[in-house]
């Protein structure tokens, strides 16, 4: 398969060789292994999978039944907060992470090659022992729904049948932003980090230019197959590993990694995304909130994750909508460095043209999917807010 560059040939760089990236990549994105590390999965159906998540023995430690898969940004830290900290719902968190120290929220277990390693009965050690059949526990790794293996890691582990998995979406524009903002903020220092913002001179703006072509140079080479088009482009897919970069006119420089400026818009890609999950995750064990309606009318759209907690025997109470979202995980980087601080009208001059060459037509997949699975109609019209 050809890759097609429209950029400045002279200065387009090679595709990344693997030994290239292995001397660019010691470690993972994140900080593990993942991305060149085959996990192959174990192909079984779930009847057959044996093991201490599908036992779910009194006495034993209980792996996780509630998932809460992403997106990352969509508010998930909130909603979690919101989940474990409800003395009607019942809902038990890690007891730690295989991160010291790290808020009990995010386990990390199927999307770190070394964590997944270790075996099911690592993962529910993270959990209390098992004393009564109707004790459930919840794992928010927002993380998951980013890497594209999670998912067939999950069925042959956990225990599908009973399971259930929340996921909000949120603008695609404004999550990429956030994204953006998060890794100036924390994860800048990071050296690979660092190069890949250092091209488009830390501006999110720059980034929002060039990325939507090269994503969708991939996306089309999928799109009779849309429910394959998120293994195919996900920010580490061999695709986008492999694609030349571009010279960015603005500041003379090739991208380098572009990995990490990929998965801010390719991790907005909802349609996509949701449609991988779908295939190996039964869209009737998914509850799917959507994040501006959970901050505007916090009662309604939080109905639409009680068949989730219904599986579990657990009702929202009136007392826990009194509560309201709490409000999690808001990173202000006003003294950032190099952050690029877009007003609103700002912010929509781009997330105009973000839409209308990327993402409305993984919106238009997503929209699909909420009327055929979730019977709801008119939801997550984001673009709306773009218009001219
Ligand atoms: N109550 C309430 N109302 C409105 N917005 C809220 C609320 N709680 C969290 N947030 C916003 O959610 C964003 C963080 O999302 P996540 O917690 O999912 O991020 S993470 O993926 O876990 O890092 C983050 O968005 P940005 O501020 O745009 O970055 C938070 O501000």
């Amino acid at each position: 398969r050809k890759v097609r560059v429209q950029a400045h040939e002279a200065a387009v760089r090679e595709p990344y060789d693997p030994d290239e990236l292995e001397a660019y990549f010691p470690e993972d994105v994140e900080g593990q292994g993942v991305w060149k590390s085959e996990v192959a999965p174990s192909g079984e159906s779930t009847a057959k999978v044996d093991n201490i998540c599908t036992r779910r023995r009194i006495g034993d430690h209980m792996c996780p039944e509630l998932f809460l898969l992403g997106m990352q940004k969509g508010g998930t830290t909130s909603l979690w907060m919101f989940l474990v900290t409800s003395q009607d719902l019942e809902i038990q968190r890690p007891l730690n992470t295989y991160k010291q120290g790290a808020m009990p929220k995010e386990v990390h277990f199927f999307d770190k090659q070394d964590h997944y390693a270790e075996g099911p009965e690592s993962y529910a050690e993270h959990f209390a022992v098992r004393d009564l059949e109707s004790q459930v526990s919840l794992d928010a790794t927002p993380g998951y729904s980013r890497y594209a293996r999670v998912p067939s890691l999950m069925v042959a582990t956990i225990n599908v049948e009973r399971s259930r998995f929340l996921v909000a979406v949120r603008d695609p524009v404004h999550r990429s932003y956030s994204w953006y903002t998060h890794i100036l903020q924390r994860l800048i220092a990071r050296e690979r980090f660092n190069a890949s913002y250092q091209v488009f001179d830390y501006k999110f703006s720059l980034m929002a230019k060039y990325l939507p072509r090269l994503i969708n140079e991939c996306v089309d080479e999928f799109v009779q197959r849309p429910e394959l088009v998120f293994e195919g482009c996900w920010h580490l897919s061999p695709y986008m590993r492999k694609t030349k970069g571009v010279l960015i006119n603005e500041t003379g420089l090739p991208t380098i990694y572009p990995f990490i400026v990929n998965s801010i818009f390719a991790d907005s890609l909802y349609g996509y995304m949701m449609l991988h999950l779908f295939r190996y995750l039964s869209p009737d064990k998914f509850c799917i909130i959507i994040y501006e309606n959970l901050v505007a009318s916090f009662a309604d759209e939080l109905q639409h994750i009680a068949p989730c907690l219904k599986a579990f025997g657990r009702e929202i109470s009136e007392r826990d909508v009194a509560r309201g979202l709490p409000m999690q995980n808001h990173i202000k980087c006003a003294t950032c460095r190099n952050f690029e601080l877009l007003e609103e009208e700002e912010l929509k001059a781009v997330g105009r043209d973000l839409n209308e060459d990327l993402f409305t037509r993984s919106n238009d997949v997503f929209r699909d999917i909420m009327r055929e699975h979730f019977n709801r109609t008119g939801v997550a019209n984001w673009e709306e807010a773009y218009n001219r």
